[in-house]
C-alpha cells in the first residue's frame, strides 16, 4: 500500500517516519515543494530501517506529483503553521491557497485515493478539499479529533494518575481552542465513568486544558506540535489501509447528522478501506448539543470566508 504526504515539515515527516515504523504501508512518498528538503527527510527516515527494523520504501521529491502516482492514501500537511498567540484560523488566508492547489495535483495522479487533511483551519480546508474536488464524501476526511481526543486521554490520564491506555474518551466537534467538544460525561476509565473518580470541577480543568491543547504546545515551541500530531495521522491512515473500523472522531462531511448540513465537524465515525464507512450518532444530552449546534456555527462562519479568498 502506498501514502502519499504532501508538506515534509514537522507534522509530515513525523507521521511518515511513524507510517515507516510501524509498517503501515509499503511505500511513503513524502512531497515539498523547497527544493532537496522531501528527498533529506526521506532519506533520513530509511537510514532509521536497520535499527528500529522496518521495511517500508521512503522516498522524497520536490514538488513531482507524478512519483506519488497510484497512491491509496493522500495526507495533506502543506501549508504554515500557527506562531504563539494566533489562533488556526488566522491561517486560511494562505493555506486555503496550498491545499486547493495540492489536492487537485494529487488527485491528477492518484484518483482514486482517501484525502486525510490536516493543514490548519482543519475543518475549513476539509470542506475546501470537498468542494474543490467534488469527491464523494467518504474520501475526504479531516483530522483533528483523533489528536484532541489523545490529548484529552492524556490530560484525564494525568488527573487521576492511571495509564491513558485505560482511558476512553472522544472530542468532537470542530477543531479549534473554543470549538471543540471534549465529551466529560461518556469518558471511562476502564469502562466506570471518570465522573467516579474525579470531581466536576476537576474534569472541567481537563477539558478547558484539551480545549487549548494545540495552543499550550504552540507557546511552549513557538510552532506548533507534530509528535501528536505525526502519530495521530498514522493511527487514521493504518485504520484505512488495514481496514480496521475503528470508531474515530474525524472532521467529515455532514447531511443532516446531529442536526447539521453543507459543513465538515467532527464527528465520531468508522474509518475502514473505503475512509468514513458510517458516521455513528452518539445520543448527546441537551447540554452538548447545544454546544455541537454553537460550534457548527463557527465553523459554518470560516467556510463563508473562503468564497472571498479564493476568488
Ligand atoms: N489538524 C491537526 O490536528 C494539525 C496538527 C498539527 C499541525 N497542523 C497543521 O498542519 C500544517 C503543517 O504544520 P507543520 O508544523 O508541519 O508545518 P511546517 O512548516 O513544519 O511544514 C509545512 C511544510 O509544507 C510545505 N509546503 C508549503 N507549501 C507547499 C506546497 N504548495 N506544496 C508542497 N509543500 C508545501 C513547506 O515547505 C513545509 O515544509 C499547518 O497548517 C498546521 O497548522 C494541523
Ligand atoms: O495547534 C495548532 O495550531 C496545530 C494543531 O491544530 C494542533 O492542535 O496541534
Amino acid at each position: 500500500m502506498k501514502v502519499t504526504i504532501v508538506g515534509a515539515g514537522n507534522v509530515g515527516a513525523t507521521c511518515a517516519d511513524t507510517i515507516s515504523y510501524r509498517g503501515i504501508a509499503s511505500e511513503v512518498v513524502l512531497l515539498d515543494i523547497k527544493e532537496g528538503f522531501a528527498e533529506g527527510k526521506a532519506l533520513d527516515i530509511m537510514q532509521c530501517a536497520t535499527n528500529t527494523g522496518f521495511n517500508t520504501k521512503v522516498v522524497g521529491v520536490t514538488n513531482d506529483y507524478s512519483r506519488t502516482a497510484n497512491s491509496n492514501v493522500v495526507v495533506i500537511t502543506s501549508g504554515i503553521p500557527r506562531k504563539p498567540g494566533m489562533t488556526r484560523e488566522e491561517l486560511i488566508g494562505i493555506n486555503a491557497g496550498i491545499v486547493k492547489t495540492v489536492t487537485q495535483s494529487v488527485l491528477e495522479y492518484s484518483p482514486e485515493a482517501i484525502i486525510v487533511v490536516v493543514s490548519n483551519p482543519m475543518d475549513t480546508m476539509t470542506y475546501l478539499a470537498l468542494k474543490s474536488t467534488g469527491l464523494p464524501k467518504n474520501r475526504i476526511i479531516g483530522m483533528g479529533g483523533a489528536l484532541d481526543s489523545s490529548r484529552f486521554r492524556t490530560y484525564l490520564s494525568m488527573a487521576l494518575d492511571k495509564p491513558a491506555n485505560d482511558i476512553s474518551a472522544m472530542v468532537i466537534g470542530g477543531h479549534g481552542d473554543t470549538t471543540m467538544i471534549p465529551l466529560t460525561r461518556l469518558a471511562s476509565y476502564n469502562g466506570i465513568p471518570v465522573s467516579q473518580f474525579l470531581s466536576e470541577e476537576a474534569l472541567q480543568k481537563v477539558a478547558a486544558d484539551t480545549m487549548v491543547g494545540g495552543a499550550t504546545l504552540t507557546g511552549l515551541l513557538g510552532t506548533s506540535a507534530w509528535y501528536a500530531p505525526g502519530a495521530s495521522v498514522a493511527y487514521l491512515v493504518d485504520s484505512i489501509l488495514n481496514d480496521q473500523k475503528k470508531m474515530i472522531a474525524c472532521s467529515v462531511f455532514v447531511e443532516g447528522e446531529y442536526g447539521q448540513e453543507d459543513i465538515c465537524i467532527g464527528v465520531p465515525c468508522i474509518i475502514g478501506k473505503n475512509g468514513v464507512e458510517e458516521i455513528v450518532d452518539i445520543k448527546l444530552n441537551e447540554d452538548e448539543k447545544a454546544l455541537f449546534a454553537k460550534s457548527a456555527t463557527a465553523v459554518r462562519s470560516m467556510n463563508d470566508a473562503l468564497n472571498a479568498i479564493l476568488k
